[in-house]
């Protein structure tokens, strides 16, 4: 079934978290009949920082051929869904620098009347995967964007994967001890793709009613 939603998955990741959820999204969208990009960001820290990790180093290597997020693809898109891993309780520097690109489409108003939805991880459980989402929220508020939680809908894998009412998030300590909590988080992840691509399609059809939109 195709639709008319075309949804940008745009992530930053260090190490293969938010990569895994990113992945998870696009799974969701594309079986829900959306057209999906799966875009990363730009890496920003110094060389010799990545190279420390060897964790970090491997996966900047193996997703060398995701094509980098450019203001062209927040144009192309009618749906977002935008996923940082937690630093410091907020959302990583690399994602918001591109973030922080966006005052041309901004100023356009191509960036609103757009579902958009967020995504993140942390290590631990009380780590700010909140504070992180609500803060990446703030940046949909001013694009004049609509903004997509998670709610509790479907709610027994929305409980099973921790009950995160603001976007799906997956905490990395849980997920090495529990894999039925992992593989909850990742169906979250697959159901928010596949609600965002819904909405995405319905407001772009409202958009395209010339007597609505
Ligand atoms: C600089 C830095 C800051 C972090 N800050 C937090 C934090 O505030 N809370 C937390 O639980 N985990 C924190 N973490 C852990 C990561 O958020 C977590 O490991 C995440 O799953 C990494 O995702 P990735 O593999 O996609 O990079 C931090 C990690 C780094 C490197």
């Amino acid at each position: 079934m195709q639709t008319d939603a075309r949804i940008a998955v745009i992530y930053y990741s260090a190490t293969g978290t938010v990569h895994r959820l990113a992945q998870a999204f696009v799974d969701g969208a594309a079986d829900a009949g959306a057209e999906v990009r799966l875009r990363r960001v730009a890496e920003l820290a110094p060389e010799q920082v990545v190279d420390a990790k060897p964790q970090w180093r491997a996966h900047l290597d193996a997703t060398a051929d995701i094509p980098l997020a450019t203001l062209d693809d927040l144009r192309w898109a009618n749906g977002y869904a935008f996923g940082t891993p937690t630093r410091f309780g907020n959302v990583c520097s690399q994602l918001r620098q591109f973030l922080d690109t966006t005052t041309a489409p901004w100023q356009a108003e191509e960036l609103a009347d757009k579902p958009a939805t967020g995504f993140t991880a942390t290590y631990e459980e009380h780590g700010g995967q909140e504070a992180t989402l609500l803060s990446l929220y703030q940046t949909f508020h001013h694009w004049g964007a609509i903004i997509l939680p998670t709610g509790y809908l479907n709610y027994d894998t929305a409980h099973a994967a921790g009950g995160n009412p603001y976007g799906v998030s997956l905490v990395e300590s849980r997920a090495s001890r529990d894999p039925e909590y992992a593989k909850a988080v990742l169906e979250m992840a697959c159901f928010q793709g596949a609600r965002l691509t819904r909405m995405a399609a319905a407001v772009a059809a409202v958009r395209a009613d010339s007597r609505l939109g």
